[in-house]
């Protein structure tokens, strides 16, 4: 199977505290940025790179991967997540699949990607993710409202696989209905339409706060 990537990198960074976009942050001598796209360069099925930037750093992303042929397009961000990943959607064409990948998650792995790639081309919606290891409360106001079962609760991750029309349907709809959403499966889910989940790994951290940068370091030296 042949896929199209996109790959949100326009935040701010704001939880990182580092006063710049930390998708360009290095961490063994390359950008965060860097890391997370090469997974997809140097996959075979992967056809097509397209990136949301932040407007004023479109400079340095088309010098970062100016040497790429799989880039084929960089798209100006949008205000919020879902914005970004829309801005790049309406200039895709011709894919049959499309995984959305945040570019603060530089820890993706091979098997993570085939069970994806697997489990889309069974089912046209795939998700991924861990089980959570702490028990999960649903809180309000302070006070404890719900204990969650452990056993039906997942952390999720990106990539996220869809059949490309189903995620452009999903991404029209949820416009038309000012849909706020987390992640691209919500949408998704918006339509009614079933999305199947299969195991991520603990390391494909996205690198959100501090301490996560000191794990990047940890996960970089194990591997
Ligand atoms: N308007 C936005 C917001 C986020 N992202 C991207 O979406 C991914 C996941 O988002 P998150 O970790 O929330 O990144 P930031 O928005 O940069 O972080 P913060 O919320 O702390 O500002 C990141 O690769 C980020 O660059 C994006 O492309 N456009
Ligand atoms: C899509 C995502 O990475 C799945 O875990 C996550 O929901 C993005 O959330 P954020 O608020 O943009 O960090």
């Amino acid at each position: 199977m042949k896929y199209t990537v996109i790959i949100p990198a326009a935040g701010l960074g704001t939880r990182m505290g580092l006063g710049f976009n930390k998708v360009l942050l290095e961490i063994n001598g390359e950008p965060v940025i860097k890391h997370t796209v090469r997974h997809f360069e140097e996959d075979p099925d992967c056809e097509a790179i397209h990136l949301a930037v932040r407007i004023e750093e479109t400079a340095v992303m088309k010098e970062l991967f100016s040497d790429s042929d799989k880039v084929s397009g960089i798209h100006a961000g949008g205000a919020e997540r879902q914005d970004s990943i829309y801005n790049a959607l309406v200039n895709v064409r011709g894919a049959d699949y499309i995984f959305v990948h945040d570019g603060a998650r530089p820890f993706l792995t091979n098997d993570v990607l085939s069970r994806l790639k697997r489990k889309v081309k069974e089912t046209g919606a795939a998700i991924c993710g861990v089980k959570t290891k702490d028990t999960l409360k649903r809180v309000v106001d302070g006070k404890v409202k719900e204990t969650l079962r452990r056993d039906e609760v997942i952390a999720v991750h990106t990539p996220q696989a869809f059949d490309c029309s189903l995620l452009k349907q999903a991404y029209e709809h949820a416009r038309q209905n000012k849909l706020e959403v987390t992640d691209d499966s919500m949408m998704v889910e918006a339509l009614g339409k079933e999305v199947y989940l299969v195991e991520s790994t603990y390391d494909n951290i996205k690198i959100t706060t501090s301490e996560d940068l000191q794990l990047a370091h940890m996960i970089l030296k194990g591997k």
